[in-house]
């Protein structure tokens, strides 16, 4: 089948090296020149496992190709997607320009029956939006579908879910074109869910809030395993043993990033509003990420009296492993709070350096491995649990440091291990002072110096806690 993919994002390019690689004539038009241009040599503007090798293949095999050109492209293309970026405007709503110009230019170019595909994730009441901007915009009178065909992909694994997905959803009344993009994505052997359009199009949103609210959840109960002597990774462990819960998306850490739940979560929130609906949980999903977020910078007003003069050193800037992308990093916030404290940041990640560097204007200092990043520091912040810091000789590190502050914000370490070598370790959600075990009275609660202040209950029990 021959397919045009408008925009080579993440989700345009993966998608259009994806189709190719199960034997369809893809073309992916980008009206970025730049891009298309490096595209066209094979070389890709993401970082993405196995996609560059995928993009290279197919372009040799001639089932791939790239343009900025339109009007070229889409002649004799059964189906037609649109990829382009769906980003927040300033108050959280849904920017659809880029959608909309794109439906602009396909009902120009539109000259035979054609199915038009809604990757971009898109608001409620989208499709019917893009059809009747189709409409107006056609040349001559020809019939076309409008299809919510949702993308569930993570960056980091976009082509093994693409290849492995729970699930297709089509969102469209016309059988004709479901028919059509069945026949398209068949050699997937993927369950393929059909329901009109409104409802695929909340499909997507509902789902990435969901598992937005779920590691929200899970911060929150990290939070109270700091103040009760909990360890939120046994807590998230009996949780996930569960299999009306499920094991993933409760690692507790500094908060969710990226280019998609902070936007969608806000998006839903912005649909809700419109609809005189005010949507609490997700509300709260945000706010609690907003406070996550903040984490290693309370955990340090804690124990740095003087911000003169401070060097600290983050580990991680894309905003989770294997991708390069920096939007809505936790990175991200915590660099700019710490340069507005006045402190020498150095930093590290594998791939993502360069896009850190073009979106800060701070003078951070990049460096070129992780021992670099945290010589001479007096924190270090784990930030994204890439592999790579998995591996590092903590001795070294340790060695490498002037104070020895680990903030660990995906727990990637153990807090014991830590402990004996000699680091003032800080996790998420895992209570790390020694527990005292002298002159404790049963049924008394002890807590923290620093908190006493803050406990308001009146009852007893008998566990007996110390909290940082
Ligand atoms: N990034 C991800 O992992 C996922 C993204 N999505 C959704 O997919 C959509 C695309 O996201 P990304 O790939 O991250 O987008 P992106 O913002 O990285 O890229 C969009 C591309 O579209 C191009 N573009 C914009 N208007 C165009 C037009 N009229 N003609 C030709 N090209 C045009 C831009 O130049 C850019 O290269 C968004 O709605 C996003 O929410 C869904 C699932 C996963
Ligand atoms: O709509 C989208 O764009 C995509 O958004 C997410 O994918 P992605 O943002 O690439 O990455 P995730 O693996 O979901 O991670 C998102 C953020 O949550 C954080 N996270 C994830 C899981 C977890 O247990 N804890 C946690 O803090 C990650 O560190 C990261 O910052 C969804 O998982 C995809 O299904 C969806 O297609």
């Amino acid at each position: 089948m021959k397919v045009t993919v408008v925009g080579t994002g993440y989700v345009g390019l993966v998608t259009g090296a994806c189709l190719a690689e199960i034997g369809h004539h893809v073309i992916c038009v980008d009206q970025d020149e730049m891009k298309i241009e490096k595209l066209k040599r094979g070389i890709s503007p993401i970082y993405e496992a196995y996609l560059e090798d995928m993009i290279f293949r197919n372009i040799q095999e001639q089932r791939l190709s790239f343009s900025i050109d339109m009007e070229a492209a889409m002649p004799g293309s059964q189906v037609v997607f649109i990829a382009v970026g769906t980003p927040s405007l300033e108050d959280g709503d849904v920017d659809l320009s880029q959608v909309e110009k794109a439906a602009r230019e396909i009902g120009k170019h539109l000259s035979a029956y054609t199915v038009i595909v809604s990757k971009s994730t898109v608001p409620v009441g989208s499709c019917r939006r893009i059809a009747q901007i189709i409409k107006k915009n056609l040349i001559k009178e020809v019939s076309f579908d409008v299809v919510s065909n949702p993308e569930f992909l993570r960056e980091g694994t976009a082509i093994y879910d693409t290849f492995h997905g729970d699930r297709i959803v089509f969102g469209s009344r016309s059988k004709k074109a479901v028919d059509i993009l069945t026949e398209l994505y068949k050699p997937l052997h993927q369950k393929i869910l059909v329901t009109d359009p409104e409802s695929a199009e909340l499909i997507k949103y509902a789902s990435n809030a969901f598992l937005a609210t779920k590691i929200s959840f899970i911060n929150e109960m990290a939070n109270l395993c700091e103040k009760t002597g909990g360890d939120i990774q046994a807590v998230a462990e009996g949780m996930g043993m569960d299999q009306r819960i499920g094991n993933k998306f409760l690692q507790a850490g500094i908060g969710f990033g990226g280019a998609c739940f902070p936007k969608d979560v806000s998006g839903l929130l912005k649909t809700g509003e419109k609809y005189g609906y005010d949507f609490k949980i997700i509300r709260q999903t945000l706010a609690v990420n907003s406070t996550q977020k903040q984490k290693p910078l309370e955990i340090l007003e804690k124990i740095i009296e003087d911000w003169k003069d401070i060097k600290i050193g983050i580990l991680g800037l894309a905003f989770k492993p294997g991708t390069d992308d920096v939007r809505e990093a936790p990175a991200l916030y915590i660099i700019k709070e710490l340069y507005g404290r006045g402190v020498h940041v150095k930093a590290y990640d594998p791939v993502a350096n360069d896009n850190m560097q073009s979106v800060l204007s701070f003078p951070v200092t990049y460096c070129n491995n992780p021992y670099d990043a945290v010589s001479d520091c007096d924190a270090v912040i784990l930030v994204t649990e890439w592999q790579e810091f998995k591996e590092l000789s903590l001795r070294k590190i340790r060695r490498l440091m002037k104070r020895k502050i680990f903030i660990d914000g995906r727990n990637v370490f153990a807090s014991e291990s830590m402990k004996k070598k000699g680091f003032d370790y800080y996790p998420i959600g895992i209570c790390c002072k020694e527990i005292m075990t002298q002159n404790l009275v049963e049924g008394e609660i002890y807590i923290d110096e620093s908190e006493k202040s803050n406990y308001t209950g009146s009852g007893t029990w008998n566990q007996i806690f110390t909290c940082n």
